[in-house]
């Protein structure tokens, strides 16, 4: 993706901050096992996408990281994904 690419893609997803070349989003829970349904919940709506997150399971918040690793780079998959966990959690 272009510069431009990222940025236009960037305006369509919420609360994720832009990395070099990875896209990343802090979601906060009131339960610690909030987070862990959350995070069953990603890892189904990635296994449908093929496309995985890097996930950082901490007390009462979970961090997603998107990249994709088989290019090295942001791509639209990255921005696809953003957008259906911003609805899963929502
Ligand atoms: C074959 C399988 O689809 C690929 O290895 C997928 C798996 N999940 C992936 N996830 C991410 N984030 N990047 C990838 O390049 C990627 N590749």
């Amino acid at each position: 993706m272009t510069e431009q690419q990222i940025q236009q893609a960037l305006s369509s997803i919420t609360g994720w901050v832009r990395e070099d070349q990875t896209i990343a989003k802090v979601f906060h829970f009131p339960t610690y096992m909030d987070g862990i349904k959350f995070v069953q919940k990603v890892a189904e709506e990635a296994e449908k996408q093929h496309h995985h997150p890097d996930i950082l399971i901490e007390y009462r918040q979970v961090t997603l990281r998107l990249t994709t690793h088989d290019e090295g780079s942001l791509t639209e998959k990255d921005f696809h994904l953003a957008r259906r966990l911003d609805i899963l959690v929502s």
